[in-house]
């Protein structure tokens, strides 16, 4: 997989240079190019925003030097020439960054993201993108934040974890949150009792249908404490009937 990284802050990225990700990079397996957007000014102040039209706070990045930089990357494709390379715009109006977008996202051979700043990019790069992209505006979550590179680290992570080859065993993100629909299991290890704190004891029974059962049972009580929103999603009839009424 390729990814470019567009940002006016391009050490904001260093973090994946570091753990799975940056292992991922030397072994071949994702090559991550990060462009600095005032490379592609022309002023002298390589300036990259304006005052907004119609008034407002804050400033809103121009247009062109987005263009510059998106065109120098769509040139750069990897991949099959004629599928558009996928444009994620982290924005607080995006559609929501899911599990289920990690795995779609993580199908494509190239991803590039546009990391704004201010009060966001002059919305005609977006419909111009379109030429060349399919143009994802996305959100990390309904918070805000200044810009970004804080959900281009975090979308990131969450793609290429499931590139095949990146985690050691990919047994592991079978059971994980969001995976089934449900929030994982609570995990335990060594010591068996710690602080007057004892591990249940089903998990040192050494059967394994019972563990099984014990571990669907604690994500769908978990789920319906912390996450009721995921279980009108869930379809409930994938759960025994003994752990619905244990509940
Ligand atoms: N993904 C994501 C986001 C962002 C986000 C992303 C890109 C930019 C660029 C600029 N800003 C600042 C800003 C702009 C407009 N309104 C409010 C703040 C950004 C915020 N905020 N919250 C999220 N979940």
């Amino acid at each position: 997989m390729r990814i470019d990284v567009v940002s006016i802050f391009p050490e904001y990225l260093a973090p994946l240079e570091l753990s799975l990700i940056g292992k991922a990079r030397q072994d071949g397996i994702l090559d991550l190019n990060v462009h600095d957007l005032r490379e592609f000014t022309t002023d002298k102040h390589r300036s990259v925003d304006d005052t907004p039209y119609g008034g407002g706070a804050g400033m809103v990045m121009k247009a062109e030097p987005w263009a510059q930089a998106l065109s120098t990357v769509a040139a750069a494709r990897a991949g099959d020439a004629a599928r558009k390379p996928v444009l994620i715009v982290p924005s607080p109006a995006g559609e929501r960054f899911t599990q289920a977008l990690a795995h779609e996202l993580a199908g494509e051979e190239q991803l590039v993201f546009a990391c704004g700043r201010y009060e966001g990019i002059d919305e005609r790069v977006i419909e111009w993108a379109e030429e060349h992209f399919t143009v994802r505006p996305m959100s990390l979550g309904d918070y805000v934040l200044n810009g970004g590179e804080v959900a281009v680290l975090a979308m990131t992570e969450a793609i290429v974890r499931l590139l095949p080859g990146v985690v050691g065993n990919p047994e592991s993100l079978v059971e994980e949150s969001h995976s089934d629909g449900l929030l994982e299991y609570p995990v335990y290890t060594k010591p068996s009792s710690w602080r007057d704190r004892e591990v249940p004891p089903v998990l040192l029974s050494g059967n394994h249908g019972k563990i099984a059962q014990w571990r669907r049972h604690q994500q769908y009580r978990r789920t319906a404490q912390r996450r009721p929103d995921l279980l009108a999603e869930f379809d409930a009839g994938n759960l025994p009937r003994a752990d619905r009424t244990a509940l």
